[in-house]
C-alpha cells in the first residue's frame, strides 16, 4: 500500500474548496504503486486521483511533467489529465506534499501479463514517443547510467544482506554496461525523445482487449527511445518463474514496428539497453527494499527478481534473444 502521507478531512475540504467539481462523495488511499501517494476522489461530478508526491519527484519538475501529460492528450494519447482549480492552477500543496488531482482512466491493468497484451503495449509504447516528439521542453534521465554508480554505492551497507555477493556482482555488471552504453565514449548514440521510463503492467490499461490509457509519468524523461522499448521488454516479457517469455517480447516488438522501425543500432544496442533496464529497477527496489521502514504503508518490491533478469540479458547478444 502506497500512502505515505496522510490528509485529514479538513485539510481536504479546504483543497477542494479550491476546485469546481462538485460535491466530495467518497475518498480512499489506493493500495497500488510505490512512489507515490494516490488516493482516489469522487464527487458529485466523477472521479479524480488526487496524488500527492513523494520522495523521488522534484517538485520544480513537476510543471514538466503535467505538461508532458496535456500534450500528449492533444496528440492522441490517454492520460491523466491534471484539474485546474478555479484559478487555473494545477499544481498545489496539500499536507505540505506538492499535489494535484488529476482525472480518472477506465480500464484494468493486467495483473497476469498474456501474449495477447503485448502487441497492443508495443503500439502504444511507439504512438506515445510519435506523440512525445512534439514536445520540446527536455528533462534529462535522473535515473540514467550516472545515477547507477551512486546509487549502488549507497546500497553498500546492505546489498549482500538481501544476497550474499550481489554488491560484487553488481559492481562488475556495472563496469561491462556503463561503457558499453550508447552515447559513451565513442559509441553510436541513438534516436531520442519523450519516454515513459516506467510502462510496466500496472500503468497499462486496457479495456476491450485494447490499450485504453497509459499512466503514472512521473519517471518520464527524455532518452533513447528504444531504452523505454528495453524497459517494457523488462517489465512485461518474463513470467512469474522468472523465465524470459520470447513470444511476449516478440509480440510487443512486432507491435512497436507498426508504429515506428527501430534502427539498425537501435537492434545492436537492444541487450544493453536491456541489461541497463535491469541495473535501474534493481537499483531502485534495492534501495527502497534497504530503507523503507519497516512499519511503512507500502509492499517494497522484490529487487531479486531483476538479478534473474539482468542475469539473462548480460548473456543475451543479439536482438534476436528478443524475438526480431
Ligand atoms: N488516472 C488514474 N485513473 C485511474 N486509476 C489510477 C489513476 N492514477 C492512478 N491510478 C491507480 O492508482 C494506482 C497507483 O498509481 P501509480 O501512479 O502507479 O502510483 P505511483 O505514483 O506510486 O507509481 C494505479 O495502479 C491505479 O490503480
Ligand atoms: N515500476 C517500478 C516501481 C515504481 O512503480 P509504481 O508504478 O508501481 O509505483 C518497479 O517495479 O520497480
Amino acid at each position: 500500500m502506497a500512502v505515505y502521507t496522510d490528509v485529514s478531512d479538513e485539510a481536504l475540504q479546504d483543497f477542494l474548496a479550491d476546485f469546481a467539481i462538485g460535491d466530495l462523495v467518497s475518498f480512499r488511499g489506493i493500495a497500488e504503486g510505490v512512489e507515490n501517494t494516490n488516493f482516489q476522489l469522487r464527487t458529485t461530478e466523477g472521479d479524480f486521483i488526487l496524488t500527492l508526491y513523494e520522495k523521488r519527484v522534484n517538485a520544480r519538475e513537476l510543471p514538466w511533467f503535467l505538461g508532458l501529460m496535456q500534450h500528449l492528450a492533444r496528440e492522441g494519447v490517454t492520460c491523466p489529465q491534471p484539474v485546474a482549480d478555479r484559478r487555473g492552477e494545477t499544481l498545489k500543496t496539500l499536507a505540505g506534499r506538492p499535489a494535484a488531482i488529476t482525472t480518472f482512466l477506465p480500464g484494468v491493468w493486467p495483473r497476469t501479463v498474456r501474449g495477447e497484451h503485448c502487441r497492443p503495449l508495443g503500439r502504444a509504447l511507439a504512438q506515445l514517443h510519435a506523440a512525445g516528439r512534439s514536445y520540446a521542453p527536455e528533462r534529462a534521465n535522473a535515473l540514467g547510467p550516472t545515477a547507477w554508480a551512486p546509487l549502488l554505492q549507497s546500497c553498500a551497507g546492505g546489498a549482500n544482506t538481501v544476497q550474499p555477493g550481489l554488491q560484487a556482482e553488481l559492481e562488475q555488471a556495472l563496469a561491462r554496461i556503463v561503457p558499453a552504453w550508447p552515447g559513451h565514449g565513442g559509441n553510436p548514440t541513438l534516436p531520442r525523445g519523450q519516454i515513459h521510463a516506467d510502462l510496466f503492467p500496472d500503468n497499462v490499461f486496457f479495456l476491450n482487449h485494447g490499450v485504453s490509457g497509459l499512466i503514472d509519468f512521473y519517471f518520464a524523461c527524455t532518452d533513447y527511445l528504444a531504452y523505454d522499448v528495453a524497459i517494457c521488454l523488462n517489465a512485461w516479457c518474463f513470467q512469474p518463474d522468472g523465465a524470459f517469455n520470447v513470444t511476449f517480447a516478440r509480440q510487443m516488438l512486432l507491435g512497436y514496428e507498426e508504429v515506428r522501425k527501430l534502427d539498425e543500432a537501435e537492434c545492436y544496442a537492444m541487450p544493453v539497453l536491456a541489461q541497463g533496464a535491469a541495473m535501474r529497477f534493481l537499483l531502485t527496489r534495492l534501495y527502497d527494499w534497504i530503507n523503507t521502514p519497516a512499519d511503512a504503508l507500502v509492499t517494497p518490491k522484490n529487487p531479486l527478481d531483476y538479478l534473474k533478469r539482468l542475469r539473462f540479458h548480460l548473456a543475451t547478444q543479439t536482438v534476436g534473444g528478443y524475438g526480431l
